[in-house]
């Protein structure tokens, strides 16, 4: 089918990304003149990944658009460990800053899970707070972790009920293939969760009518492993070498062949395009859920 309507099965993040977006913009405009709050997001970074600052620099813009406030700190490379629990303890104090991010990953000389355990789990809009992974674990609330939260949206609107399908997902992280697998068991799927141990990946993969790749190394699934009709889901975000594009250039590819998987999915993401804008998206989500629930509002319905 995709051969000759290329892009047909093409789930457009971009898109779903920028309508909640605007979902999102009316609740803010609603708390600010009913109840005279505007959330606020505090974004920290250590050091100077250019990469990470072109996330940093998007979820700012995107929040101000969104109508919230963002507060940006930039700190060195050499900031000591205290220095920063520090911060984050001056942010949880902070009225107006509803929720936290601390920018991943950090310098070596900083312990990532004691940062992440200092910020209060009512502020921690990333989900990853041991409070929040065990809320979800749990089914007892808790913020989510965007980018699962903005790969089940995408599911739900592309499949509908996802009870009793089949669901696998390549990747074992605390940030996505952990909190994605209690999302899916939530929504009575079939969870298998696959790693770089486990054994005839291509058999495994092959079984699921949903497929959500997240371990980081680009084309690891291929085309003709995808069951036809399969959802396919790309969380990888890997930069390779484009010498087509010029000399020394870069391109963005996921995990998965999207070309020959595109051939055989039901619906598939590209990246870029995909699964990315919508972490961003969910993030503003949960600075939205945040703000409501610190100022014992009801949580709104996006
Ligand atoms: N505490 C923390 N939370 C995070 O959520 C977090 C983090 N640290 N560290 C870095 C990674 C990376 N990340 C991205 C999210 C969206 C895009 C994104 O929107 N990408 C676009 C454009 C990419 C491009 O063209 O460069 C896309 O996929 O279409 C990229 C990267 C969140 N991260
Ligand atoms: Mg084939």
């Amino acid at each position: 089918m995709s051969a000759t309507h290329p892009g047909i099965n093409r789930i457009d993040g971009k898109k779903t990304a920028a309508a909640l977006r605007e979902r999102i913009a009316g609740h803010v405009a609603r708390l600010k003149a009913d109840h005279g709050l505007t959330p606020g997001l505090a974004v920290v970074i250590v050091g100077e990944d250019p990469a990470s600052q072109v996330y940093v620099r998007n979820k700012v813009k995107q929040t101000g658009e969104a109508g919230m406030n963002s507060l940006h700190f930039a700190l060195p490379a050499d900031t000591p460990e205290a220095d920063l629990l520090a911060k984050i303890a001056e942010l949880n104090a902070d009225e107006t800053v509803h929720g936290i991010l601390v920018q991943l990953p950090l310098p070596g000389h900083i312990d990532a899970n004691k940062v992440i355990d200092t910020i209060d789990p009512a502020k921690d809009v990333d989900g990853f707070h041991v409070v929040n992974a065990g809320r979800l674990a749990t089914g007892t609330g808790g913020l989510i972790p965007c980018t699962p939260r903005g790969c089940l949206m995408l599911l739900k609107q592309t499949v509908g009920d996802l009870s009793g399908k089949r669901a696998i997902i390549v990747g074992r992280s605390n940030i996505v293939g952990k909190p994605m697998a209690q999302l899916l068991l939530g929504e009575n799927a079939t969870v298998t969760i696959a790693h770089s141990r486990t054994a005839d990946l291509a058999d495994e993969v092959a079984r699921a009518d949903i497929v959500v790749a997240a371990v980081g190394r680009a084309h690891l699934i291929k085309g003709d492993w995808i069951k036809p009709g399969a959802t396919v889901i790309d969380v990888g975000m890997n930069r390779v070498d484009a010498p087509e594009k010029g000399p020394g250039k870069t391109r963005l590819v996921g995990d998965v062949d999207y070309e020959a998987a595109a051939a055989h999915a039901g619906a598939i993401t590209p990246v870029p395009g995909g699964v990315g804008p919508m972490t961003i998206a969910c993030l503003l989500a949960n600075t939205l859920v945040a703000a409501c629930r610190q100022a014992g509002l009801e949580d709104p319905r996006l």
